[in-house]
């Protein structure tokens, strides 16, 4: 039996749900917390969450908005908005007695701080032992049990191990490291980059372009990466390039849908989490500060607060002085 029998997962919206769903399937005992009572007790009911609709939960999984009860798991999976990561572990943290592995879920950097998630957690809870879960995964897919692999990544390797021993099955496959940076800048990154993506399809610049961009786009995620202290062979994972193949190749990724929504001159879709447009302010502040040229993110963050047309954008982006290919 693995050290980690009890997971709670923090965060009842798509993501969470899919995560409590891979938890019971490992064969651990599972909670999931939802902010709101109401919400909770709906869900506990009717074994369904709006926020992942079509995916009825196991009858084991126990949902609930106490938080002192989840806060007793072995381990706890935090899936809020990465912007609310840091409200969620405080008001866990003081549940928190002993030392408990805290995996952060969220995909993206703190506004103001420039933190990335195992930081904000380390701060947030100093019993906490943080680690990060990110690559390609849909909620949607992973809920409903097709093939799926990611990263876990902790300081520690044997931690990262024993967390992935807990919740690793058949379907849901993940790969342990201890290159957490690498993970976190991958996972963080690939949002902006698919919001980008989907303005090329959104406008009709062809496959071609889509491919480019999304080359450009690695290439400018790797070179923030390098930067950071990432490993090469993270950022080529499936956190880093794996991530950001899906996030910019269909509009199940919100981000990508974001993208067309922008790219045809329509308003974002209503309701739909695209942490890129979070993200991309801090992204590009970060890139300044470590002197990291991201051109693709930079036009981005330009698109969302209005300061640049997507034309204009595209204009600059094709524009630009040739140079080696790096
Ligand atoms: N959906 C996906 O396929 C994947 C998502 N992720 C990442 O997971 C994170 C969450 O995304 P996702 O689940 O899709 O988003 P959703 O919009 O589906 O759900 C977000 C959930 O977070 C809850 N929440 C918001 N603020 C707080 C808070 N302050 N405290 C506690 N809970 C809060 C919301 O509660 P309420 O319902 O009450 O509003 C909601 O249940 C994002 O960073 C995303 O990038 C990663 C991989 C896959
Ligand atoms: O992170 C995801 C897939 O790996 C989910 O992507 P979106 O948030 O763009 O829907």
């Amino acid at each position: 039996m693995t050290a980690f029998q009890s997971v709670a997962v923090i965060g009842a919206g798509a993501w969470g749900t899919a995560l409590a769903t891979v938890a019971a399937r490992a064969g651990r005992n599972v909670t999931l917390w939802a902010r709101n009572a109401e919400h909770a007790a709906r869900i506990a009911s009717t074994r369904d969450n709006p926020r992942l609709p079509g995916v009825r939960l196991a009858p084991e999984i126990v949902v609930t908005s106490d938080l002192a009860l989840a806060a007793r798991a072995d381990m706890l999976l935090i899936a809020t908005p990465a912007q609310h990561l840091r409200g969620a572990v405080n008001m866990l943290a003081s549940h928190m007695a002993n030392p408990t592995p805290v995996v952060a879920c969220a995909k993206g950097i703190e506004h103001g701080t420039h933190k990335f998630m195992t930081d904000v957690i380390a701060e947030a809870a100093s019993h906490a032992q943080p680690a990060i879960l990110s690559g390609p995964s849909f909620a949607d897919d992973v809920a409903r049990g097709l093939p799926t692999a990611v990263t876990l990544a902790a300081k520690d390797e044997e931690l990262a191990s024993r967390l992935v021993q807990a919740l690793g099955s058949a379907t849901f496959r993940p790969y342990h490291t201890t290159d957490v940076r690498g993970v976190e800048i991958g996972g963080a990154a690939k949002n902006v980059l698919a919001i980008a993506a989907g303005i090329v399809v959104g406008r009709n610049l062809g496959a071609s372009a889509l491919a480019a961009l999304t080359t450009r786009g690695f290439s400018e995620l790797a070179r923030l990466g390098r930067a950071c202290g990432a490993r090469t062979e993270t950022l080529a994972g499936l956190s880093g390039l794996g991530d950001l193949l899906l996030s910019c190749s269909t509009a199940q990724s919100r981000n990508f849908a974001l993208g067309i929504a922008l790219g045809r001159g329509e308003t974002a879709p209503a309701g739909k989490l695209a942490e890129g447009a979070f993200t991309a302010p801090v992204l590009v502040e970060l890139a300044a500060a470590a002197n990291v040229d991201m051109p693709v993110s930079q036009a981005v963050a330009a698109i969302l607060d209005g300061r640049l047309t997507i034309d204009a954008a595209i204009e600059g982006l094709l524009t630009r002085p040739f140079k080696a290919e790096e």
